[in-house]
This record gives C-alpha cells, sequence and structure tokens, in this order.
C-alpha cells in the first residue's frame, strides 16, 4: 500500500479511542462511528439540574506502565484527576473503614471530560449504528441503520462489546469464535440526588452483595460542585435476576439495600434516575490484547479481550492499532 490505510474504528468508548489516538499519531486517517450521541461509551456521565453523575466506570487504576505514562499525561492535561475517597467495605460484619494505598483517578469535572479530551479533533460519526460490513475490491464499505453508507476504509477496527460486534464480523472466523464465547454480564446504576448532605463518614463502599455491588459520592470527586449526589451500582448476579425491572423498582431496591448499609432510612431524593447496562463487564477474563484477521484488515479490541476495566479498555486499543499499523 503506497499511502497510508484509511481506517474506520467502530465504537467510541475507551478502546476506540485509544486505538484512533495512536493510529492518529501514526499518521493515519481515522475516521470514528458510535450510536450514541458522542464519545465514551461505558465511561459515561449523566448531566442533570444537579450536577453530572457517573453511570458507568467510577473510577480507574494504572498498572501498565504504559497505561500509568498515559494517564500522567491526562492528568497533565487537566482531563483527570486523583480521587481519594474515604473508602469502606460493608460484609457479615457489617460496616468497616477500608483505606488502601491505591491511586484512584475519574475524570474532571465529570467521567467524560476524558473521552472528550482523548476525542480532540477526530473525525466522529455520533448517532449512527454500524450494521454491516461490506467487502468491496479489497476495501470495506459501512451500512448504517439508516442505510447511509460510509467508506472505503483499507481497514475497520471494531471496538464494542462481542455480541453487539458479531453481527458485523460473522463471516470472518477468527474473530467470530472467540467473540461468540465472550459473554458480558448486565448492570444496574441508580444516581440519587438529596437536597441536603448525608453527613454519612464514607464517600465510597465496597458492597458486592444482594442487590448492590457499591455506593459512592459522587460529589465526593473532585471538581463536581456541591449537590449531594450518589451513585448506586447493583451486582451482575442481581442485574441479570431484575433486566426487565421497571426503573421506578429497581431505584426503590437499590436505596432500601443502601439504607441497610447505611443503618438507617434516608431521606427521599430530590432527584432519582435508573440506567440498565446489557453489557456492563466481561464474565470471564481473557488475555487476547485484541483480536486481529489481517488478511480481511478487522481488527477486534474492548474490555472484554483483556479485563473488563477501563485500564484494559485502554490496552486493547493500544493492542489493536499497533497490529494494525505491523501491516500497513
Ligand atoms: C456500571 C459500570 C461500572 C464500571 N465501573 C468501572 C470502574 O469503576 N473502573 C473501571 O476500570 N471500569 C469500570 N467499568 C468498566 C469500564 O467502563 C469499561 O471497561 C470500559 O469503559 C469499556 O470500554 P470499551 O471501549 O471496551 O467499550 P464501551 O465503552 O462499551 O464502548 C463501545 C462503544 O461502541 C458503541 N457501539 C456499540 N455498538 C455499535 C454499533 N453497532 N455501531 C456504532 N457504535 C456502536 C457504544 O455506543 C459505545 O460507545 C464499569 C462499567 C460499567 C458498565
Ligand atoms: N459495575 C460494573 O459493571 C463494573 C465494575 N467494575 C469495577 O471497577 C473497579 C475497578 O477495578 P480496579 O482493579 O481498577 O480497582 P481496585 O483496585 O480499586 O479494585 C479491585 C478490587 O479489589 C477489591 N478492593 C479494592 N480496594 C478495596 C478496598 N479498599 N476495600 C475492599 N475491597 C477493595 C475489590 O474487589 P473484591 O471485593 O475483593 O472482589 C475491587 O473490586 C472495581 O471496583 C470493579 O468492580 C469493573 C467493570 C464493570
Amino acid at each position: 500500500m503506497s499511502q497510508a490505510p484509511s481506517v474506520a474504528i467502530i465504537g467510541a468508548g475507551m478502546s476506540g479511542l485509544s486505538a484512533a489516538t495512536r493510529l492518529q499519531q501514526a499518521g493515519l486517517q481515522v475516521t470514528l462511528f458510535d450510536k450514541s450521541r458522542g464519545s465514551g461509551g461505558r465511561m459515561s456521565s449523566k448531566r442533570t439540574d444537579l450536577g453530572t453523575f457517573d453511570m458507568g466506570t467510577q473510577y480507574f487504576t494504572a498498572r501498565d506502565p504504559d497505561f500509568v505514562a498515559a494517564v500522567a499525561q491526562w492528568r497533565a492535561e487537566g482531563w483527570v484527576a486523583e480521587w481519594q475517597p474515604r473508602l469502606f467495605r460493608y460484609d457479615e460484619q457489617g460496616l468497616a473503614a477500608s483505606l488502601d494505598q491505591q491511586q484512584r483517578f475519574v475524570g474532571s469535572p465529570r467521567m467524560t471530560a476524558l473521552s472528550r479530551g482523548l476525542l480532540g479533533n477526530l473525525p466522529l460519526h455520533s448517532s449512527t449504528r454500524v450494521e454491516q460490513l461490506q467487502r468491496i475490491d479489497q476495501q470495506w464499505q459501512l451500512r448504517d441503520s439508516a442505510g447511509e453508507q460510509y467508506g472505503p476504509f483499507d481497514r475497520v477496527i471494531v471496538a464494542i462489546p462481542p455480541a453487539q460486534a458479531l453481527p458485523l464480523i460473522n463471516d470472518i472466523t477468527a474473530l467470530a469464535a472467540p467473540a461468540a464465547r465472550s459473554e458480558m454480564e448486565p448492570g444496574w446504576a441508580v444516581a440519587l440526588g438529596f437536597s441536603a448532605p448525608l453527613e454519612l463518614p464514607y464517600d465510597a463502599v465496597f458492597v458486592r452483595q444482594g442487590p448492590l455491588d457499591w455506593i459512592a459520592r459522587d460529589a465526593s470527586k473532585p471538581n463536581r460542585g456541591s449537590a449531594e449526589t450518589w451513585v448506586l451500582q447493583s451486582t451482575p448476579s442481581w442485574a441479570a435476576a431484575h433486566l426487565e425491572s421497571e426503573p421506578h423498582a429497581v431505584v426503590a431496591e437499590l436505596v432500601s439495600a443502601m439504607q441497610a448499609v447505611v443503618g438507617a432510612p434516608l431521606p427521599a431524593p430530590t432527584f432519582q434516575h435508573a440506567h440498565r447496562w446489557l453489557y456492563a463487564r466481561p464474565a470471564a477474563l481473557s488475555d487476547w490484547g485484541a483480536l486481529a484477521a489481517p488478511a480481511q484488515g478487522v481488527y477486534l479490541c474492548g474490555d472484554w479481550c483483556l479485563g473488563g476495566r477501563l485500564e484494559a479498555a485502554w490496552l486493547s486499543g493500544q493492542h489493536a492499532a499497533k497490529a494494525l499499523l505491523e501491516t500497513a
């Protein structure tokens, strides 16, 4: 190929953005597509009159040296900041402080600040659900759910959860077989706003039982504003058993579980909202990095290829970009 290949990236969550920024740095023409109104995927924030709520990624840690370096750069850009919550855990013995030495980061002033920063000036077709990849003359055409065509592109990176990726790559066995084996578990997230501080001695609690996985005072994160905002997240097993529940019923059950943790009735929230994540986290850990079909010029990445955390999603995007560059 005499000139740099053009690349379509389907999915503008962390893995797609990671691949996009790496390829852009290498001088390739990259175009992103996402079915949502913006970028970020599961690294999402909900804006309300009370302020924002992080409805997906709550915080992230950095262990891989390359990711540690990337996070340092994002901190310097002001896209992320360190969060030092007063951490507790809740188990059979009840509530106990559970402080540790782990550094935890969040987007600032909201989780999506990180995805906006990474997106920069990269071209993104938002509200565009890609439904089909067509191979024409050694290149790829994309078709969205409205029948619009995009392309041609020399290479395609599919950076979405496996169930959503499968219809796009079904004919490419090297990608379809592992994707078909990869299950994702669901989750419910509930945002609560209160008219006054709850005055609790913790900012976040690892619960991990019954309906509740985790509760966090969103307002304790850096640069969030002064409203008393909390996010409650369900365990995967509870979400699986309550996939079709009405949002108000989910709010009621998770608030009731939070009251059990707090050990006292909560005041009525002035704001409440429930969000269902059908594909929240991988059911099992994989170590693929990314999946590649170089002969067809198609690459598959996402947190599910490497461990189900934000860091894994970033690393998986880097793996996909690296594999693509090896054939460029
Ligand atoms: C409730 C919850 C809490 C979490 N908490 C944490 C945490 O505290 N710490 C942590 O490290 N990780 C956490 N995670 C996991 C973390 O959010 C993910 O690992 C990471 O965001 C995944 O990024 P990704 O790019 O792989 O996928 P995604 O973020 O899912 O990105 C995929 C993108 O593809 C788009 N898309 C899908 N299908 C199509 C299509 N056909 N056409 C176009 N676009 C499409 C989607 O809209 C989405 O934007 C949490 C996840 C959830 C759901
Ligand atoms: N809800 C989802 O869909 C979802 C949640 N995910 C959660 O993301 C975080 C990120 O994990 P990471 O490894 O980056 O963070 P930690 O090192 O903070 O947590 C790892 C696990 O270790 C336990 N833990 C850590 N610190 C404490 C503490 N101070 N007190 C008690 N327990 C702690 C805890 O696991 P276990 O309870 O031991 O099982 C942490 O989970 C993480 O919270 C994920 O659950 C990722 C994807 C989707």
